[in-house]
């Protein structure tokens, strides 16, 4: 009967193009709607950033999809399979943000461990050099660093060699050697077709790494593509004067979306920086003019605050 199931899953895992499914999904905690209506699908071996502000939702949709928190409504799959099967089938790896790591066991017997529960789980060895931490393999657990931690919990989450890795804040407490090592591992398994969904704070990681960023508040997908479609659909160019005395004025000005005042230095966010530019010549305000595309971090902020060009 194993063996059967195992055929079905194997078949439904081949031919079903995306390696993540959401469908609909809401999930409420009392009268907090963590995830609202949301669908969501990512295609096998894409690297996916889910972006968005605390609280948007990113977490729980993780945690739908990992099979961990049952949605109230909608459905995940992941290859096809439901969470918890594709789970046990070793097809997905999970970091969590934190915990998830057994306390008073070595790194080496925690893996080993973990290993025995798949059915085709990476050599010890491959997997201590790929999460680069083949020198804390006798170390406690509970006995490491917080990045060192990171790095083990990374480990875990390809112990069963998985087509698909789900990092939730994968570097958070890594300083920035660490981060920079783990994102050239996380790209040698991209190109070996692993699909990677991963939520992050740090903007320019997403910008650097991913092929397509998702950003979510309130539980639903306000933004969905590439970098560059994000920053062009939100495209809200900065352009900064020197401007004394009560600045606030230039929030009116055409095109101004936003305006923040830093000592004597006023930042207009705008939709049409030519308008913006032109009615500050006209004003006579132009005082080392800086004209700065948006990046993504301005777009982001654009989203949030539901500023539209
Ligand atoms: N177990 C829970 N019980 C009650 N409320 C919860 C629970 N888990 C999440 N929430 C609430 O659901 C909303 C979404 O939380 P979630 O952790 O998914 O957000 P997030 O985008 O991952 O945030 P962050 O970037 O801060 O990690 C928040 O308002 C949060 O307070």
């Amino acid at each position: 009967m194993d063996l059967l199931a195992r055929l079905v899953d194997f078949y439904v895992g081949t031919v079903e193009t995306n390696a993540v499914s959401l469908e609909s999904v809401t999930k409420t905690f009392g009268s907090v709607r963590a995830v609202d209506d949301l669908t969501l699908r990512v295609p096998r071996g894409q690297t996916v950033a889910l972006l968005g502000p605390n609280g948007a939702g990113k977490s729980t949709a993780i945690g739908v999809l990992l099979g961990l928190l049952p949605p109230d409504s909608g459905r995940a799959t992941v290859f096809g399979l439901d969470p918890e099967r594709a789970v046990r089938r070793g097809r997905v790896g999970a970091m969590p943000q934190e915990g998830g790591l057994i306390p008073r066991v070595t790194v080496r017997e925690l893996l080993g461990f973990l290993a025995g529960t798949y059915p085709a789980p990476l050599p010890l060895d491959r997997l201590l050099a790929l999460a680069q931490i083949t020198h804390l393999r006798d170390r406690r657990v509970d006995r490491l660093s917080g990045g060192q931690a990171q790095r083990v919990r990374y480990a875990t989450a390809l112990a069963g060699d998985p087509d698909l890795l789900v990092l939730d804040e994968p570097t958070a407490a890594l300083d920035v050697e660490a981060r920079r090592e783990f994102w050239d591992s996380m790209r040698g398994l991209a190109s070996r077709g692993r699909t990677i969904l991963f939520s992050t704070h740090y903007l320019e990681e997403a910008d650097e790494q991913a092929d397509r960023i998702i950003v979510v508040d309130r539980g639903r997908v306000i933004a969905d593509g590439t970098s560059a479609d994000i920053k062009r659909a939100v495209a809200l160019t900065t352009v900064s004067v020197t401007a004394r005395g009560d600045a606030t004025w230039l929030g009116a000005l055409p095109g101004v979306r936003h305006l923040e005042i830093h000592g004597d230095r006023a930042h207009l966010r705008s939709g049409d920086p030519d308008a913006t530019v032109m009615a500050l010549a006209e004003a006579g305000a132009v005082r080392d003019l800086q004209v700065v595309p948006a990046n993504l971090e301005d777009a982001f902020v654009a989203l949030i605050r539901k500023e539209t060009v």
